[in-house]
């Protein structure tokens, strides 16, 4: 489980985050979203350890946490197997152990004829799969995901978002990911937080109850609109530019 309480986070002179509090439990899908800066990848960074919090505390129990960002980050001078199976390298795992493993994800994620291919010779959905691959190797039980499709065209997002969905449906691992995307949020969460505010802090949460088969696209343009009729969250997503200076 990830615990988040009363968490606040300064940078510099700047307090982004204020008074958190969340959890993720084993095997739960929770969709971060909120407007741009509202520091909703400084919550992921807190979630992975990567900065501590200024006050409050940050609990995370889960074995296993990795985190696939917005672009693939893959060595490029590593073949694709390869670089699914960075971590088990990094874990002492020997080479053919850890090429059986990256064959198996590689197949899993739909990569299974591209198993010597550099990244440069793969599209960018594929590129995407392999990073998720390579989170998986390592055993996560819980993933960080950092508005990992939103380089992707609508099919191969569409494609991305089916791999997620089975990794949650089907293995029950448990997933904190940031979107822009309203839709995609609905479509892969259990439950959606709304951020926003400078600091950032919770505004709304909203439990998805419908099963994830029931999910359809009319079902989450209507479910999209229903939450865009709060208030609070209509206000988050609204542009509010900065007042001019005279
Ligand atoms: N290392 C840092 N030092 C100081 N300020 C930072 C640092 N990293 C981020 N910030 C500031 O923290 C705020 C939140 O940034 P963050 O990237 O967490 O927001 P976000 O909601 O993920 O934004 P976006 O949706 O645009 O990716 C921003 O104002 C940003 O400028």
């Amino acid at each position: 489980m990830l615990a988040l309480e009363r968490v606040s986070l300064d940078l510099g002179p700047n307090q982004i985050l204020s008074d958190i509090n969340l959890t993720v439990s084993a095997g739960e899908s929770v969709c971060l979203v909120g407007p741009s800066g509202c520091g909703k990848t400084s919550l992921l960074r807190l979630a992975s350890g990567a900065v501590e919090a200024t006050s409050g505390q940050v609990v995370n129990s889960f074995a296993t946490t990795a985190a696939v960002f917005q672009e693939p980050r893959l060595l490029p001078w590593q073949r694709m197997l390869d670089n699914i199976a960075l971590g088990l390298k990094a874990r002492g795992v020997g080479r053919g152990e850890r090429l059986a493993r990256a064959r198996e994800l590689a197949d899993r994620v739909g990569l299974a004829d591209r198993y010597e291919h550099f990244p440069h010779e793969l599209s960018g959905g594929m590129q995407q799969r392999v990073a998720l691959a390579r989170a998986l190797a390592v055993g996560a039980d819980f993933l960080l995901l950092d508005e990992p499709f939103s380089a992707l065209d609508v099919g191969l997002r569409s494609e991305a978002q089916d791999l997620v969905e089975q990794l949650v449906v089907d293995q029950g691992i448990a997933t904190l990911m940031v979107t822009h995307d309203l839709t995609e949020a609905l479509r892969l969460a259990h439950r959606v937080v709304v951020i926003s505010g400078s600091p950032g802090h919770v505004v709304f949460e909203h439990w998805v109850d419908t099963p994830f088969t029931e999910r359809s696209p009319a079902w989450l343009y209507e479910e999209a609109g229903h939450l865009l009729r709060q208030p609070v969250v209509s206000e988050s997503f609204l542009f509010h530019p900065e007042p001019e200076v005279a």
